[in-house]
């Protein structure tokens, strides 16, 4: 594969940016990868792992003469980071992140942007419960979705570069409309890594069960549930704080499907949970059958993490 971009800046360099960086590199993608974090420690990791050629102190610098920066913070820090690079971007640009969440992170970032620079947000469906530079790795998006959101006035050959970096990462791309972003994630992301908090807040309180017997004998459900609720809290917190009204909805129609479900479980009507059970299971051979399911399930429980 050849050169796309000749200088690409990532902005926070944790699992997302260096996975990014060590896909680009395994490509031959980039012409070189400048990065910044606000620690010490975690810009020296990343030329010690090799994932950036350059790092800098401040965002500002790392933009100076990039033909493509991505925000890889997380969606609440969006905005500031915005703010701060805008008077110093090549003109030209593109400028891109990886947001759990979109019109947020459009209403927040756009307006910081000067009219010279190209404004084509992304989200990369593919994930960890780690984070940190160290968590990287650059077959984290094979073969799974990344989501462009182009915004009025993202100039098709932007958007059609940005498409071809992503698919030399190794992932299928496709666009949607910001809103519709956010209630597909709700669905799909947001609402169920907060049954799987939910669920493991509820163990911890039985205390009585977690000291002992919920860890050594917990079941394949129950671990991947704390898997997820192992996923970083700040990033989190930004998503629900963003993406308030898909989340709220999503949260409304799944607690008056449990407590239908509760009353049938009270009442015993086991035709209800049956036939429940049964549609469930026909939406997971569907998606079987259809070759959706993509992800590579190794990765995230240790199989190609860096720790
Ligand atoms: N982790 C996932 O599963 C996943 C998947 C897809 C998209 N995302 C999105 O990607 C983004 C990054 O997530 P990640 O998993 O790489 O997180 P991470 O915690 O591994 O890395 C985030 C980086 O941003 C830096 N940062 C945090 N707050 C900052 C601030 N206020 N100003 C500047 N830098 C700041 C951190 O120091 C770190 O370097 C988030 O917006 C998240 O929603 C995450
Ligand atoms: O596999 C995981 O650990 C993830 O949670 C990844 C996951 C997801 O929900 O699928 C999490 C958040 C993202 O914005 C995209 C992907």
């Amino acid at each position: 594969m050849s050169v796309i971009y000749d200088r690409v800046a990532l902005i926070g360099l944790g699992l997302i940016a260096s996975s990014m960086a060590l896909a680009m590199k395994r490509g031959g993608l980039a012409g070189e990868i400048v990065g910044t974090a606000r620690s010490k420690e975690t810009r020296n990791a990343a030329l010690e792992i090799g994932f950036c050629d350059r790092v800098t102190e401040t965002a500002r610098e790392a933009v100076k003469g990039a033909d493509l920066v991505v925000l890889c913070v997380p969606v609440g820090a969006m905005g500031v980071v915005a703010k701060e690079i805008g008077p110093h971007l090549k003109a030209g640009a593109t400028v891109s992140d990886v947001g759990s969440v979109k019109a947020a992170v459009i209403e927040a970032v756009a307006p910081h942007l000067p009219d010279d620079v190209h404004f084509v947000p992304g989200h990369p469906l593919a994930g960890t419960e780690h984070s940190g530079p160290h968590s990287g790795f650059a077959e984290l998006f094979d073969n799974r979705w990344c989501l462009l959101v182009p915004v009025p006035g993202s100039k098709p050959d932007a958007v059609a570069k940005l498409r071809a970096l992503w698919e030399g990462i190794g992932a299928h791309v496709d666009e949607m409309d910001p809103e519709h972003h956010d209630l597909v994630l709700a669905v799909t992301s947001h609402t169920p890594h907060l049954i799987a908090y939910t669920m493991v807040g509820v163990a911890d309180d039985l205390r009585r069960v977690t000291d002992g017997e919920v860890i050594k004998y917990s079941a394949a459900g129950f671990r991947d549930f704390t898997r997820i609720a192992a996923s970083d809290p700040t990033m989190w917190r930004d998503v629900f704080l963003t993406n308030k009204d898909a989340t709220l909805e999503i949260l409304g129609r799944f607690t008056e499907e449990l407590f239908a479900l509760q009353r049938a479980i009270r009442t015993g009507d086991g035709d209800h949970l049956h036939d429940y059970f049964t549609r469930t299971r026909a939406i997971r051979r569907g998606i079987i059958e259809a070759g959706q399911d993509t992800a590579a399930p190794d990765f995230g429980r240790g199989g190609g993490t860096r720790k």
